[in-house]
């Protein structure tokens, strides 16, 4: 069964237009849970421009869920996540300036710093998983990483599936073939929505985790969130 993780980003950049504490990051977090997902995922940016590193350490002793901690890992970012200790820590090659993550790494050119990173968090029994497009060259490099997991960048399945291409998901079924055979478990995240998930979920195989946040959370504005969650939950199953 996949896993539902919600990204939270989006719940605290609503919060820090005012400068206040509405809504509220954690309560929201405890509603998501008691909603029935299976995770909550956050990446805090260096800017702080909507998840804070403080929401991260107030966020882990509340969740019963998986707790997610996606970034750059940074120095500053080492430190949150050794501290905070998650269930799992997603690394993404974040450009300084980009909006949001728009590429996964080069698992090639990269491969011994992320193996350094990858060996200090799993030495602290905290699962890793690396943020990677869907190329089969790409996902060979992810295992010589040591990373647990892989996380497939969707980003070009959604526009090419809100396109009505065929085989959308051709290259993400390939690439999560291949990291199932190399005992590497797959995640998946970016711009997934309730018009995709289906789809995606229906056609890659051995799909351990989905990690939504910006449209879950607009379609909740619809639907409300435990509305919006049940329907993602159904079409996960
Ligand atoms: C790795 C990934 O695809 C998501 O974590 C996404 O980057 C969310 O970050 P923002 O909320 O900053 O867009
Ligand atoms: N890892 C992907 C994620 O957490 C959420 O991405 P998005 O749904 O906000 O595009």
């Amino acid at each position: 069964m996949t896993k539902l993780s919600v990204n939270i980003n989006k719940i605290a950049t609503l919060r820090n237009a005012r400068g206040g504490d509405v809504p509220n990051v954690l309560k929201a977090a405890k509603n998501i849970e008691k909603f029935g997902a299976e995770g909550i995922t956050v990446h805090p940016r260096p800017d702080e421009r909507h998840i804070r590193y403080a929401d991260a350490r107030e966020l882990k002793p509340v969740l019963t869920t998986e707790f997610n901690i996606e970034g750059k890992p940074i120095q500053q970012f080492v430190d949150l996540v050794l501290e905070v200790k998650p269930a799992q820590v997603t690394l993404v090659p974040d450009a300084e300036d980009a909006i949001t993550s728009n590429a996964g790494w080069d698992t090639i050119k990269h491969r011994d710093y992320l193996r350094e990173v990858i060996s200090e968090f799993k030495s602290h029994g905290i699962r890793t998983s690396i943020f990677v497009d869907p190329e089969l060259k790409i996902i060979e490099g992810a295992a010589e990483t040591g990373a647990d997991r892989i996380e497939l960048y969707t980003e070009q399945f959604a526009v090419d599936y809100a396109k009505g291409m065929e085989n959308a998901a051709k290259s993400y079924v390939a690439c999560s073939q291949l990291a199932y055979e190399l005992k590497l478990g797959v995640n998946a995240g970016h711009d997934l929505s309730l018009d995709n998930i289906g789809y995606f979920s229906n056609n890659v195989p051995h799909l351990d985790e989905v990690s939504i946040g910006h449209a879950l959370i607009s379609e909740a504005l619809y639907m409300g969130l435990e509305k919006t969650i049940q329907k993602y939950l159904k079409l996960l199953k």
